[in-house]
């Protein structure tokens, strides 16, 4: 008898050493949890395996105080709905036992209902409101357990349950604060990282609006697109009419991108001719053609770590956008006469006044190319529609002549700013640009510039260039073909200051194609953009 009194006491010892070892497993599962998700879902699991437990949910009450939630589930409760037991023990602020053969005849909740559909007439309900506890008392949610009632009362009546219920309770707030404070650090974090990008972004348009005047909508749309491609590394396509700034804005572009310190190299595809556009883009290696007498680096290797500017890309002969299109592509380009490919790290700028989907359209240019140098389009806006710039153009044309000239500062009066305002300007801005020097040239010294100094439309008959062609001496000519030649460069010279350098400008206005001039123009080594 003292043998077998000595044996059950030594068992019941036994079991609540391990029950007490077991306490302290699920206690330090409970405490490595991360979140109030995996709390409770971690407590369900405990209740299940280790106590047995065959019906088990945890409820959540979710953010704003309105839903009971289950993890991982769709379905939610309201909180107001008191048909449901669950929302009626949280609205009640008590636990509830229920016998589960009643409750299904009584409660006639649909979701209820369907939720113990499949538990036996004899079980029981528990359901345990839960609530923190701490100083601040918070609901948390619900706790609610199924089984036969002798079981449910003996295990969830003990000490044991109700210290495991503390601590879930516990940690449950102290999780929920942590998490909640935590989203609201990330959501704050988020939110000044927001601001500060707006900030940056509006001072750099704001920095920028002293080099690309103009207040229209479609001036600070383009800033702003300025501002957009120049934090990424996409090749921009600048397409507009001639003169209404797409130099200006790849330089922009350039300069405010993380590659600004670094070399911004520029070439005209329809200025230079077809043979040498190759050798000066690629480079060559000593020997690579006749005449090639050193190895020469081309603009892809300059522009290294910087931007390269393809000016009228749209006259870049075929057989090249091809090479130019593989560099994209691969990033690797070969010198004129190289064995190995090189390595090319730029970011490209391309630009046209040319509508190339009509040059696609006729085979002179390729598609994959415009779509590949397309990656960040930008359109630049003429002058006819966003005619209230300008005033503030010709005022800051004004200034920039005088300071150019170390003249005294002249002022444009209104008048001359509405006739400006009413002009057609086919060559844009730089028109504009010239026309006001020409008026600023034209002004005596301290008198205001007003409508008298404007010259009529386009290059008109009073313009300085036909005095100047007109006065050619032809009686001291005795070379007719040097004279000739001498007439032609002067002409292309005078024509090329008036249109500050565009040959396309120039070209247009002596009715010849650009290519043209720009072979005479090397011919005769005039200086021109
Ligand atoms: N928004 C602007 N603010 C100030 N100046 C401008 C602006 N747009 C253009 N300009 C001036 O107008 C002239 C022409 O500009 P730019 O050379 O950039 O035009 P473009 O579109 O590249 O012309 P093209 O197609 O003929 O090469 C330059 O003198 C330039 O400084």
């Amino acid at each position: 008898m003292e043998v077998g009194g000595m044996d059950s006491r030594q068992a019941n010892r036994h079991e609540s050493q391990q029950w007490r070892l077991n306490g302290m497993h699920q206690a330090l599962s409970l405490v490595e949890c991360e979140t109030p998700r995996e709390l409770r879902l971690c407590c369900c699991d405990i209740l299940r395996r280790d106590w047995g437990f065959e019906w088990v949910q945890c409820l959540y009450i979710d953010g704003d105080g309105r839903w009971l939630a289950i993890d991982d589930a769709d379905a939610r409760l309201d909180c107001d709905d008191f048909r449901h037991p669950f929302a009626h023990a949280i609205r009640q602020e008590t636990g509830m036992t229920l016998a589960l053969g009643e409750a299904r005849s009584r409660l006639d909740h649909p979701d209820f209902q369907r939720d113990v559909a499949e538990l036996p007439v004899h079980w029981r309900l528990r359901i345990l409101p839960l609530r923190a506890r701490d100083e601040h008392r918070e609901w948390l949610g619900v706790l609610a357990i199924a089984g036969n009632a002798v079981f449910l009362d003996e295990r969830l009546d003990s000490p044991d349950f109700h210290a495991f219920e503390t601590l879930v309770c516990r940690l449950w707030a102290a999780l929920s604060r942590r998490c909640g404070e935590r989203s609201q650090r990330v959501h704050l974090q988020n939110s000044l990282a927001q601001l500060n990008t707006r900030d940056r972004r509006r001072s750099m348009c704001e920095q920028m609006a002293v080099d690309i005047l103009g207040q229209s909508d479609a001036i600070q749309r383009l800033r702003h697109q300025v501002v957009r491609a120049a934090e990424t590394n996409l090749a921009v396509l600048l397409q507009g009419e001639t003169g209404t700034g797409k130099d200006r804005v790849a330089r922009a572009i350039h300069r405010f991108s993380a590659r600004g310190n670094g070399p911004f190299m520029a070439i005209n595809c329809a200025a230079i001719p077809e043979t040498l556009l190759e050798s000066e883009l690629f480079g060559h290696i000593r020997g690579a053609f006749s005449g090639a007498d050193e190895s020469r680096e081309g603009l892809i290797a300059q522009a290294d770590g910087g931007t390269l500017f393809l000016d009228e890309i749209g006259d870049m002969p075929l057989a090249l956008q091809a090479k130019l299109l593989r560099v994209l592509e691969s990033g690797r380009y070969r010198p004129l006469g190289a064995g190995e490919e090189r390595r090319a790290d730029m970011r490209l700028i391309a630009a046209t006044h040319q509508p190339l989907r009509e040059r696609i359209q006729d085979k002179r240019f390729r598609a994959d190319l415009f779509y590949r140098l397309g990656q960040f389009p930008v359109t630049l806006p003429p002058l006819r529609e966003r005619r209230g710039d300008i005033p503030e153009l010709a005022n800051a044309f004004v200034r920039d002549f005088c300071h150019r000239e170390g003249r005294e500062e002249l002022t444009i009066t209104s008048a001359a700013l509405r006739q400006l305002r009413d002009r057609d300007y086919p060559g844009n801005v730089r028109e504009l640009k010239n026309l006001i020097d020409y008026a600023c040239a034209m002004s005596p010294p301290g008198e205001d510039i007003g409508p008298m100094a404007l010259p009529g439309e386009g290059v008109s008959s009073e313009s300085p260039l036909d005095a100047v062609t007109a006065e050619t001496d032809t009686a001291s000519v005795r070379d007719l073909r040097r004279a000739v030649r001498e007439y032609e460069a002067s002409v292309i010279r005078q024509r090329l200051l008036y249109y500050d350098g565009n040959r396309t400008l120039a070209a247009a206005s002596l009715g010849v194609p650009k290519r043209t001039l720009a072979h005479k123009c090397q011919q005769m080594e005039l200086d021109a953009k």
